[in-house]
């Protein structure tokens, strides 16, 4: 039994009743779900005349014991998959018509039809690719979670989240509860507000919460993205054990390369548009092991960059709510052309030093020795002050931020802004868009090929000599750029790029962002994040949600390893980040870091939790 584990977890449900052993020693062929050979997946309202399927040749049966991993090849196609387990796609043909007649059989679903009610109320979807939790399309406040709490919602608990409509719990209840949260490492964290969190700790709370909903599927997508390498094996020795005494039927989707844990007995994969299926000892490919636990401790391994300037600089930072100390005595210094990998478990403080460095926490203000970039001087030189001098518009300019939080918060309210627009708004930070004076034509396909330029920023501009027209042609250009150097005429690895705009490009760069998939829409904000060249760009889990092609493309862009091709046939190299810009990398997978481990200095914070 796993050192976690103390005692077996089991579920009451309805399965459980009908399922007394593990799966394991089981051979009930009852099946939970089907998807009839020949069968085609299309999204809802797609016309019927053109018969573009999403998915087709869909052949599949998950009988009862047998657990599920979900992973997208070429092209992605595991969203499609979880949509159409949730009703919200359409087969064809549809299951009255088809020569296998599986609406006799109970349809997608024929043990769950076969109980009182609708399946689909008896499934939990937990997922990771998409906002958690906002889904108004406003921009919410994301700095709530360091500041005071303002609302009663702003209060509530872990714990009180845990309990099903917040009923009282059953004794049985209240003891799963504390047994999966002991497990998940949560049990220090039950009456501290939700809110306050740390990602990957909502992310285990979102899961145990799900699980203690008693659900007869648990569909969980990509489980394990931002969790730390002891959380991944804990949560995978619940899910394993949860499955292998038959408490809980799971499907797990997977980014690809990534591990296929041990319990996952059989694996449908989607690639170019088709579906296979295999059971666990066929797989085609090797996938990537889980990185490795590095050692504890602040410790810069590889050569600082000697010429740059400082970008940020701080002594004996801390941060403590209460009694609760997060940070102790940080020393950091980046500078120009530094490339940072910085590490630590979930709940490490590694999102609380990030909203230091941005100024979006309260006790940025109070630190001794905290010193961000300011407003730049007359010879365009960087010089540092504290947090308390230097206006957060200015800290908005200047560092550029892609995380979970900017992704939560960033506006999608219906018409929603264009594709075009999002990137724009990397020039000042902000949320609006930035094409107030673009003509109507420009207008109708979403402003694109118009930035704006304010007079605030023509002035900070202005020691340069750069005229406002100068610096508007500059913007567009960057814009254009960024758009073909990450965007869809990127995402294959034999794509040729030119230095004016491809047709994929156009047509993506008037495309609503609201309308994009959770995966391009992190590619739009990282665009935004790099289209004003900032002096400092923080991205943090920056990867998370996109598939393995738009991470290839972000890495090429980022490593510099993209041509521009001009008219003449000549190419341009363009790069990424250029060396007078830091970067500072979040994420715990190695894999992500685009950079090799020789070119990048690691600063891991202790563990405090
Ligand atoms: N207002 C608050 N009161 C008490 N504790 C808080 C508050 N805000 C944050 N914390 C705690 O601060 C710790 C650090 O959170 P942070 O988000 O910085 O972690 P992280 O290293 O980014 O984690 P992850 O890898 O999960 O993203 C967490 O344990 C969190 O619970």
């Amino acid at each position: 039994m796993s050192k976690f584990v103390s005692q077996t977890l089991i579920l009451r449900s309805p399965y459980r009743n009908t399922c007394k052993r593990g799966y394991s020693s089981q051979s009930s062929s009852s099946e939970i779900v089907h998807i009839p050979s020949g069968s085609s997946i299309f999204a809802f309202g797609s016309p019927s005349q053109t018969k573009l399927p999403l998915i087709r040749d869909v052949d599949w049966t998950i009988k009862e014991g047998e657990a599920w991993a979900i992973i997208s090849g070429a092209g992605g196609g595991k969203g499609v998959v979880f949509k159409t387990l949730l009703g919200h796609t359409r087969i064809e043909p549809p299951s009255t018509q088809s020569k296998h007649n599986w609406t006799d059989r109970g349809g997608l679903y024929p043990s769950l039809s076969s109980l009182s009610g609708d399946p689909y109320t008896r499934i939990s979807h937990v997922s990771f690719r998409q906002r958690s939790g906002v889904d108004s399309g406003a921009f919410f406040d994301y700095t709530a979670r360091y500041g005071a709490m303002r609302e009663d919602e702003d209060r509530i608990t872990l714990r009180q989240t845990l309990r099903p409509q917040n009923r009282v719990l059953s004794a049985q209840e209240e003891s799963l509860l504390e047994r999966l949260t002991s497990q998940m490492n949560l049990s220090s964290l039950l009456d501290l507000p939700l809110l306050t969190l740390s990602n990957g700790q909502t992310r285990r709370a979102r899961i145990v919460r799900a699980i203690l909903s008693h659900p007869e599927l648990l569909l969980l997508d990509e489980p394990l993205t931002g969790l730390d390498v002891p959380s991944r094996a804990r949560l995978n020795e619940t899910l394993k054990m949860l499955h292998e005494n038959a408490s809980l039927r799971i499907i797990v989707g997977l980014r690809h390369g990534e591990e296929v844990p041990s319990w996952v007995s059989h694996i449908l994969e989607v690639k170019d548009g088709r579906a296979f299926t295999t059971e666990r000892s066929g797989l085609r490919q090797p996938f990537i092991a889980a990185n490795n636990v590095v050692n504890f401790g602040v410790t810069p391994n590889n050569q600082q960059n000697e010429t740059g300037n400082s970008v940020v600089e701080l002594k004996n930072v801390s941060v403590a709510y209460g009694s609760r100390q997060i940070l102790k005595d940080i020393n950091w210094e980046v500078k120009q052309g530094d490339r940072w990998h910085l590490q630590g478990s979930n709940g490490s403080g590694k999102t609380t030093l990030l909203a230091l460095l941005t100024g979006d926490h309260p006790q940025s203000f109070t630190q001794d020795h905290l010193l961000l970039p300011s407003p730049l001087s007359k010879e365009h030189a960087l010089v540092l002050q504290p947090r308390s001098k230097t206006p957060t518009a200015h800290l908005r300019r200047v560092i550029g931020v892609s995380s979970p939080e900017m992704f939560d918060a960033f506006p999608r309210r219906h018409p929603g802004m264009s594709v075009w627009e999002a990137v724009g708004t990397g020039f000042d930070g902000g949320f609006v868009p930035r094409t107030k004076g673009a003509d109507a034509q420009a207008r109708k396909i979403g402003g694109i090929g118009w930035v704006d330029v304010s007079e605030e920023e023509v002035e900070f501009e202005a020691s340069q000599g750069k005229t406002k027209e100068e610096i508007q042609q500059w913007r567009v250009k960057r814009c254009w750029e960024v758009l073909e150097c990450l965007g869809p005429a990127s995402w294959t690895t034999s794509a040729s790029l030119n230095l004016d705009p491809s047709e994929s490009t156009l047509a993506f760069a008037s495309q609503s962002f609201s309308s994009l998939s959770p995966g391009e829409q992190r590619v739009v904000l990282l665009m935004r994040a790099l289209v004003n060249r900032p002096p400092l760009v923080l991205l943090d889990e920056a990867w998370s949600g996109m598939d393995e092609t738009l991470i290839g493309a972000a890495r090429r862009y980022l490593r510099g390893e993209i041509k521009l091709k001009g008219k003449g046939g000549s190419a341009l190299k363009i790069r990424g980040v250029d060396d007078a810009q830091a970067v500072v990398v979040i994420t715990h997978w190695d894999e992500e870091v685009p950079w090799e481990a020789n070119e990048v200095l690691k600063f891991r914070l202790p563990d405090r939790v």
